[in-house]
């Protein structure tokens, strides 16, 4: 492992800098979390693992680590020592509210490609923390389908609410409503032409019109799952 050094960030009180203000609770994104020498180092880990523990999707490859979320629970796995350094360490800033992360989801991302608009769902901690390897990406955050019956039919853009720009060794960390609210997705482009709905722009140093080709990006999603069981009980002391 590379040497780690000191962080830009490593309590609550100092993620709070990093709360981004033109986007509702809460958004903290924290450029340059780790190095160029971690960022190689994670990335390494990730291509070495064996081809079977990746998962094609369209639009997308995953590998899964920490046991598959269950609404019983998730059979925990350990995760491997690469990903359990950054899961406590970012568990350290209190995210998880003094709980440690167990589920990490490993995304690929070839220019062109992205994720649906979705919610993370009711078997996470309600709070994600991201790590960006590799390329940038553009998150963009949509308003709930209405489902109140009288209102308009809603397009994709009339839903649109904001973007973020996630820059490769930048640590993304979404909570509260931008959580449990609004849905997020990444839109299958080769390049992001940025514009003044960009929440974090003032921090990234691009400004509005600019055009970023991206390359193949690697995310890793590091997450709290609650309720898990543990392989002991499932296999039944007597
Ligand atoms: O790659 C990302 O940053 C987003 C991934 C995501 O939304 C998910 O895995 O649920
Ligand atoms: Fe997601």
């Amino acid at each position: 492992m590379p040497v780690m050094e000191g962080s830009p960030c490593q309590t609550l009180k100092e993620l709070e800098q990093y709360i981004v203000k033109d986007a509702p609770p809460t958004v903290y994104y924290v450029p340059d979390y780790i190095t160029e020498a971690e960022e190689s180092y994670l990335l390494q880990q990730v291509y070495k693992a064996p081809k079977p523990k990746w998962t094609q999707l369209s639009g997308r490859r995953l590998q899964n680590w920490g046991g598959l979320p269950h609404p019983k629970g998730m059979l925990v796995e350990k995760l491997p020592d690469w990903l359990l350094h950054y899961a406590k360490k970012i568990s350290d800033l209190g995210v998880f509210a003094g709980k440690t992360a167990n589920h990490v989801l490993v995304n690929e991302y070839n220019p062109g490609e992205g994720i649906m608009p979705h919610e993370d769902g009711p078997l996470y901690f309600p709070t994600v923390t991201t790590i960006s390897l590799g390329s940038h990406t553009l998150l963009d955050f949509y308003h709930p389908v209405s489902t109140v019956q009288e209102s308009v039919p809603q397009t994709e853009q009339s839903r649109y609410l904001l973007s973020l720009l996630v820059q490769p060794r930048s640590l993304l960390v979404l909570r509260d409503d931008m959580y449990t609210h609004f849905l997020h997705g990444i839109q299958g482009v080769a390049q992001d032409t940025l514009t003044d709905r960009v929440a974090n722009l003032c921090v990234t140093g691009a400004s509005p019109g600019d055009c970023l080709p991206r390359g193949t990006r690697v995310s890793l999603t590091i997450r709290h799952v609650p309720k898990v069981v543990r392989a002991t009980l499932l296999l039944g002391k007597r």
